[in-house]
């Protein structure tokens, strides 16, 4: 028995490309869509089995990935956004008629704030980085979405796929919100080696 994962990474993992520079996304709705454009591919892509990541109907985690602010602007039916929560770190602003989340953005003093939270599944283009680990898989067991015996065996598909898994961010990404914390603390400590 396989999960769905996400209808992005379920047959295997398709390799971006280096020289692809944006495209467009637009949210579910058959009449005037939301439409999200992009001038910049994305960065740090992921599948992120957390519960406030939007995910597409039946699979079990979300795919996300990050833009410069700077390269996001909304082209069409923008009054159709609002703010899923408020009070959460990535203020996720989603279409209010068909749930899909068009980005995620951060306002408050945050080692990822300039950055903008997307899903590239919502482009019709090509070349979009692919997805380059996978987060927060235990919040999957939370959500009810796989049985707890079971967690292990959606890591291994994600493995198979070659994805590492992790149940926090990448470790890379954890240490940058570690290190941004510690400056903010002043006790940012200096590289001995
Ligand atoms: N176990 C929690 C984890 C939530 C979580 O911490 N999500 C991460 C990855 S997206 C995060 O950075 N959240 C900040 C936010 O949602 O504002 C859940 O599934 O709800
Ligand atoms: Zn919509
Ligand atoms: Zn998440």
């Amino acid at each position: 028995m396989s999960f769905n994962l996400h209808p992005l990474i379920n047959n295997g993992i398709t390799a971006g490309s280096s020289s692809f520079s944006g495209g467009k996304l637009s949210c579910h709705c058959k009449a005037s869509p939301v439409t999200v454009s992009l001038t910049s591919n994305i960065a740090h892509n992921h599948a992120c089995g957390c519960s406030k990541c939007w995910k597409p109907s039946g699979a079990i985690f979300s795919i996300v990935g990050v833009v410069p602010r700077s390269a996001l602007s909304v082209a069409s039916g923008e009054s159709k956004l609002y703010i899923v929560d408020k009070d959460a770190v990535i203020q996720r602003h989603a279409c209010k008629e068909c749930g899909v989340h068009m980005f995620g953005r951060i306002e408050v003093d945050h080692a990822f704030h300039g950055l903008d939270f997307v899903h590239v599944e919502l482009s019709k283009e090509k070349g979009w980085q692919e997805v380059q680990f996978a987060a927060f898989v235990s919040s999957v067991v939370e959500q009810g979405l796989v049985a707890p015996e079971e967690a292990d065996k959606v890591r291994q598909q994600l493995k198979g796929l070659g994805l590492s898994t992790y149940d926090a961010l990448s470790p890379g990404l954890m240490d940058a919100i570690a290190a941004f914390v510690a400056k903010k603390n002043g006790v940012l400590r200096e590289s001995k080696l």
